[in-house]
């Protein structure tokens, strides 16, 4: 068939697609609005039906796969969509969902003559592709067709030509879908099996978070009787970060999952028993000055979310348990005895699955109904004998101990209990800090622990957990996240390459994985990168290069402009970096622009030089609940996750970027989508190559 008959046949085929949806959606009645309950239900699933045809109409679908079960069937045309939608009073299925089992053939096939299968409801499926097509389609109208195998005219692997078209787009300020364009590898994440924690390392720009939003629609979708959006959670650094991946989960349909930083979900848990102090403080403390190695070891992050000291809060944990009990039996009357063998077995047998303080709690109520039906039973009415026995009743509870988390905590750091894997000095100050009702962020993964194992949670348990840029999470941080789920159900992603708060997060994943029991992870590596052209993947390779254990990102094929690496005269610096902008915004196109500064200092003098000569920049910082696109001026420390069309580093100079910072100026490199230019002062960072004026 030729291409332009193909093009027509598409196109009364979408034009037949859109009629069937008007029609359905005219079909669908008012809302119901009274109180039946079965039609409460019904209209429901009326309402997620509209949704799906809503969805359906605006762009029906964006690929097609022919398949063909055995040789002599039909050969099967399947269109593949963000909702699927089925004929009119018939199973035909007019679209089908990309999550659904079939459609993974769309992404998994990549080329060639041989068979391939499916995994359906009934058991494995197996035949051959004939078409592979990939259809834009904007508000109705068919814009772009590319077929990216066709059965008998290609050989080889299926053509990226679509993906390439899609990776070449200018971006906005949010971060997108990528349904149409998802690749084999991530497509094996995103339908992996639910029970298990998987654990995804992803070189910079390889789709980690866009893969872990797709895996959450995904979930809903195939576990639908099992899964709960709002029973799912999505852990990311920062507020600015959150409200950037904010808008994939509506466009793919989904809803009601939470999203929030581990800092607002522990103060939430604690309910604001404490309140965190520091962490803009500890930003600038790590990335504002130099640090050795060895003062990096011994930070307080990593003392308070290692291994040593998880044991001693357990050491702690399980004492209480043990010392709980009082040993003197219950006498509120002179000879009526409640014997301590009675109260363990409530304690411990009746109340047995539950928390320390819950047990607590119900053992405390135990006892008094045991009290006043005693005194019932003995029929004491004397009043002074029933104040002394009441009296004596507060007394014993009392000598229960009971605790709140920062409580508890606090013996950790004076006296008897404090742990002995904590310097003295840190000890003093987490103490002092305490009494005040503060915490430091490092504090908050011990916290919320205790809190959990004195209380557990106060909701139903998590059906499943996103933890977004993992690898700057201590090993105590997932031990509290664990205790919120009856089945393991997780998605850990991040990037070791990436890891710039070392004095906090891990240096191996098997600091993570080790936490589980064997058999309840699942690791995955993406190594190819989508977000940057060749020449900056090549680039940001380079100043990782001589890294331990680091795997070179693998660049699309996807060729853009050479990266630029200029000396700056000093004090002509802000002037170079200003004639770098107007160029950039005067070429029109570029809708994100970023300049990444090494710290908030030089972020904010960059910024105020830019207000000046007319620009609108804004300047993100540390608390930032959103970022708005456009130009932004930005502290490396804080660009990671973030993307830009093109980014000036403004000084990748040897001082501001010393070897030990070679992980901070990568993150900063691979923000850049299709431009990348280094300026710098003096001599370059050693950790780029030869200063050439353009690589
Ligand atoms: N299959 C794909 N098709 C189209 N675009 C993709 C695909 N995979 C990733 N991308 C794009 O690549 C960019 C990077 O994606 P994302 O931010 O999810 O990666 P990441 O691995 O989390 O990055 P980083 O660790 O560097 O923050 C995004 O613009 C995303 O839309």
């Amino acid at each position: 068939m030729s291409v332009q008959s193909a093009l027509q046949e598409e196109q009364q085929r979408l034009a037949d697609s859109v009629r069937e949806i008007e029609r359905q959606l005219e079909q669908i009645g008012p809302a119901y609005t009274g109180d039946d309950f079965t039609e409460q239900m019904l209209d429901l699933q009326r309402e997620e039906r509209k949704r799906r045809l809503e969805v359906a109409y605006k762009e029906p679908y964006f690929g097609r796969i022919d398949f063909q079960e055995l040789p002599g069937d039909r050969i099967m045309p399947l269109y593949i969509g963000k909702a699927g939608v089925s004929k009119q009073n018939s199973n035909e299925l007019l679209v089908i969902d990309w999550r659904a089992p079939v459609a993974s053939l769309f992404y998994s096939f990549t080329g060639g003559d041989t068979a391939v299968s499916y995994e359906s409801p009934d058991g494995e499926v197996t035949g051959h592709v004939h078409l592979k097509r990939n259809l834009m389609i904007r508000q109705r109208e068919l814009v772009r067709m590319v077929d990216s195998y066709i059965k008998g005219q290609e050989d080889g692997p299926v053509t990226d030509e679509f993906l390439l078209y899609r990776l070449g787009e200018n971006k906005d300020n949010r971060l997108r879908d990528i349904v149409s364009t998802i690749q084999q590898e991530q497509d094996l994440i995103i339908r992996a099996e639910r029970s298990k924690a998987l654990f995804i390392q992803g070189v910079a720009g390889s789709g980690k978070t866009t893969v872990a939003l797709h895996r959450l629609a995904f979930l809903l979708y195939q576990y639908a009787d099992r899964m709960r959006a709002e029973r799912m959670i999505i852990f990311a650094p920062n507020r600015m970060f959150l409200e950037y991946i904010s808008g994939v989960l509506p466009e793919l349909g989904v809803g009601d999952i939470m999203q929030t930083t581990y800092a607002d979900w522990a103060l939430e848990l604690l309910g604001h028993e404490v309140s965190l102090r520091g962490s803009g403080e500890q930003l600038a403390y790590w990335f504002e000055q130099p640090h050795t190695a060895d003062e990096i070891a011994q930070a307080p992050g990593k003392l308070k979310g290692g291994a040593a000291f998880k044991k001693a809060v357990d050491e702690r944990l399980a004492e209480l348990d043990k010392q709980i009990l009082p040993e003197a039996p219950f006498e509120p009357i002179d000879g009526l005895v409640l014997k301590p063998e009675q109260i363990a077995e409530w304690y411990n047998t009746d109340y047995g699955e539950e928390f320390m303080m819950r047990k607590r709690e119900r053992l405390a109520s135990r006892i008094r109904r045991w009290f006043e039906s005693e005194l019932k039973r003995r029929g004491t009415s004397d009043k002074k004998v029933r104040a002394k026995a009441l009296s004596r009743l507060n007394a014993y509870i009392k000598k229960i101990p009971s605790y709140t988390a920062p409580q508890l905590y606090a013996t950790l750091f004076a006296g008897k209990t404090a742990a002995s894997c904590i310097p003295k000095e840190l000890a003093k100050a987490t103490a002092e800090r305490l009494k005040q009702g503060e915490a430091l962020p490092e504090d908050l993964a011990p916290l919320a622990y205790i809190h959990l194992r004195l209380f557990g949670l106060d909701r139903p348990t998590y059906d499943h957990i996103v933890i977004d840029e993992a690898q700057d999470y201590s090993p105590f941080q997932l031990e509290a996240l664990r205790l919120c789920q009856s089945v393991t159900s997780m998605t850990v992603l991040g990037d070791l390459q990436q890891g710039i708060h070392a004095y906090a997060g891990v240096e191996r994943w098997s600091e993570l994985t080790e936490l589980f029991e064997e058999g309840k992870t699942g690791f995955y590596e993406l190594n190819r990168s989508y977000r940057s052209t060749m020449e900056i993947i090549e680039f940001a390779n380079r100043i990782l290069g001589a890294m331990e254990g680091v795997k070179p990102a693998v660049p699309v094929f996807r060729s853009g402009d050479p990266v630029e690496l200029v000396q700056a005269e000093p004090e002509n610096w802000l002037k170079q970096l200003a004639a770098t902008l107007s160029e950039w915004q005067s070429q029109g196109g570029l809708q994100t622009i970023a300049v990444i500064g090494r710290t908030a200092a030089e972020c904010e003098e960059i910024h105020v030089y830019l207000q000046g000569q007319g620009f609108e920049p804004s300047l993100i910082q540390s608390k930032q609940p959103s970022y708005s696109g456009g130009l932004s001026v930005v502290p490396a420390y804080l660009s990671k996750g973030l993307e830009f069309d093109a980014v000036l580093i403004a000084d990748a100079s040897g001082e501001a970027y010393r070897p030990l910072d070679a992980k901070l100026l990568y993150v900063a490199c691979t923000r850049a989508l299709h431009k990348l230019k280094l300026l710098y002062r003096g001599e370059p960072s050693p950790l780029i190559a030869e200063p050439s004026a353009v690589l």
